[in-house]
């Protein structure tokens, strides 16, 4: 096994099969340009699915949880336990997330990769036991080289099970309360961003729990300012497990030919990473929605993209991902199913 296996080359757009979706999009019974978004996301999803008739029927959902180290300074209007009992609950079928994947006909993967309790073993659970947590970010690295690279992997290899399920379309999502201070943090050393811009009250802080957030932020910023301009680095000294499987998961996606739908804020700052550790992944990432935490419009300006809704979610656990899987399937069956002008009879645009 190669080491740096994220250097690895991504898989090419097929062009002939996006042009040729964009030549059928021109024929079909509307006016031209007239679905907008829905227009580019079918012949977007054509081109890296190769074929000029893409599909979104197979969905996997892979949901990685872990617990942060930095819920020691208090950053979080909820308590560090929410994060293991919430894993019950994704197998146990009560959380947002396993209700979206039952509603989508979506297969849901649930992997633990280290809580600060240890929790007896979950049916239907992955446990991965990573560490107790990361390090707290304020005071030491949250990752250990080989927990980065562990992390990492666990992305890769849930990438792997989905493409060998046939999956055509990989959602991530992540549980691991605290871990807006991570992404934050990573965020402004990636962006080079002032913490007060991007800083925001996550589960619901109110405006002092922010400013004592920010203040955290800041320290751990000071103290691992020699990670700039080392992705990797950042990621060990200022990510989460979770953050760290979101981060292999999207660059193995796009080594593996796997369209990838990227959730809210923390998934975005997992996929700014990946696109820092090898930029040709970006092409195979789309972004479902602009979250409520503030600093996401920066992030998704920085990694050029245009989310598909807005509807004000803060919620995470890759909600707003499924959550949109119906309106991908819907721009694929226009875009497949419509009549063109000269199958219905219709009149095209005068010359
Ligand atoms: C019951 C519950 C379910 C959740 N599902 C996702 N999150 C979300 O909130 C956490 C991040 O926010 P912060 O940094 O403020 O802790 C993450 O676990 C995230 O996925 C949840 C949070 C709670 C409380
Ligand atoms: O957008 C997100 O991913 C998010 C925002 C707040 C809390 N948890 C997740």
């Amino acid at each position: 096994m190669n080491l740096d296996w994220w250097l690895n080359p991504v898989q090419p757009i097929d062009l002939v099969a996006h042009a040729k979706a964009e030549a059928r999009q021109a024929q079909l019974t509307k006016p031209a340009g007239s679905l907008g978004e829905l227009e580019r996301l079918a012949t977007r999803l054509a081109g890296l699915q190769g074929r000029e008739c893409p599909s979104i029927d197979q969905v996997w959902i892979a949901i990685f949880a872990g617990d942060h180290g930095v819920m020691a300074e208090g950053v979080s209007a909820y308590p560090q336990a929410v994060t293991g009992q919430m894993l019950r609950n994704f197998v146990g079928g009560g959380a947002a997330i396993s209700v979206l994947a039952r509603q989508v006909g979506a297969s849901l993967e649930v992997t633990d990769l280290g809580t600060a309790m240890p929790l007896e073993p979950l049916p239907g659970v992955r446990h991965l036991h990573v560490g107790a947590g990361t390090g707290n970010l304020m005071r030491e690295a949250a990752m250990t080289p080989a927990q980065a690279l562990i992390a990492l992997q666990a992305g890769r290899d849930s990438v792997s099970r989905a493409a060998a399920d046939g999956c055509e379309l990989f959602i991530g999502g992540e549980m691991g309360i605290g871990n807006t201070t991570s992404a934050t943090a990573l965020a402004c050393l990636l962006l080079d961003c002032p913490v007060a811009e991007l800083v925001g009250p996550g589960t619901g802080l109110a405006a002092a729990g922010v400013a004592h957030k920010a203040q955290v932020i800041e320290t751990a910023l000071a103290l691992h300012r020699d990670a700039a301009g080392e992705p990797m680095e950042a990621l060990r000294c200022l990510g989460g497990f979770e953050i760290a499987a979101l981060t292999g998961a999207y660059l193995a996606c796009a080594q593996q030919g796997v369209v990838a739908l990227v959730d809210g804020f923390i998934c975005s700052v997992a996929a700014l990473l990946a696109v820092r550790l090898n930029p040709q992944c970006r092409d195979w990432l789309l972004f479902s929605h602009q979250s409520a935490e503030p600093g996401h419009q920066r992030l998704l300006a920085a990694l050029q993209a245009t989310p598909i809704v807005s509807l004000g979610l803060r919620l995470g656990e890759g909600s707003g991902a499924a959550l949109v899987v119906p309106m991908l399937r819907l721009a694929c069956a226009l875009h497949n199913e419509m009549a063109t002008f000269a199958e219905a009879a219709v009149a095209d645009r005068a010359p």
